[in-house]
């Protein structure tokens, strides 16, 4: 079975949470581009907002109605991808660069979704994990940083400077707390498992579904 039927049927299976009327904050990649035609078949009446140029110009395409982020507070549920989804529910996001925008959009979800193909499931995290820089002090921040480099990849729709951490991620917890404590760091691709409501993970036909709420509860 190809990865994108994966990424295709974990995007339906969580295409079907969507409920009419409600606000939905849509992440970026090549399994939300499976997600948007399977919104959009619904015929739902929904306010969205994208989180990269890529999202919403295809979203729009499809006729899904999409509001600048600013309009809306608050979202009913957001749905996006990752790059790795491990055992404890850390993620890693942001191998499209759009991790900053996609992590305000998933915190500010009262359900985060996380949609897969089997590739991404791993026992434990390994680098890179991707970065947002600041332009300004640009190289004294990647010195705080080491081993650090520069993505060969466009500046972020917020003017930031995309990079890849390389060291080790055995302590996710601890990275994050780390990064987000440099200076100079917009925001990093580590995801919290407290961010994280549902987990859709494509495997050949089938469709496992964690629901991190009730397994917490
Ligand atoms: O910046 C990109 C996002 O974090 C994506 O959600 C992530 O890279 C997964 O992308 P894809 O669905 O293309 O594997």
């Amino acid at each position: 079975m190809s990865v994108e039927h994966e990424k295709q049927r974990a995007a339906e299976a969580a295409a079907e949470l969507v409920e009419d009327g409600m606000t939905v904050g849509l992440g970026t990649g090549s399994t939300v581009a499976h997600l948007l035609p399977a919104l959009a078949r619904r015929g739902l009446s929904l306010r969205c907002v994208a989180t990269s140029p890529q999202t919403e110009e295809a979203a729009l395409t499809l006729g899904l109605r999409v509001e600048p982020f600013g309009s809306i507070d608050c979202f009913d549920i957001t749905i996006d991808g990752a790059d790795q989804i491990a055992s404890d529910g850390w993620l890693v996001k942001g191998g499209g660069a759009a991790h900053t925008r996609e992590k305000i959009v998933a915190a500010a979800a009262a359900r985060f979704v996380v949609i897969a193909d089997s590739s991404k499931r791993v026992t434990a995290l390994h680098p890179p994990v991707p970065l947002e820089l600041l332009e300004f002090g640009l190289a004294a921040t990647m010195r705080l940083l080491h081993p650090v480099s520069l993505r060969d990849a466009p500046r972020s729709p917020d003017g930031g400077v995309i990079a890849d951490y390389h060291g080790a991620v055995d302590d996710p917890a601890g990275l994050a707390a780390l990064l987000g404590a440099t200076p100079g760091v917009v925001e990093h691709g580590l995801f919290p498992p407290t961010l994280v409501a549902d987990v859709f993970v494509a495997r050949g036909d089938s469709v496992e579904h964690h629901n991190h709420a009730k397994s917490q509860a």
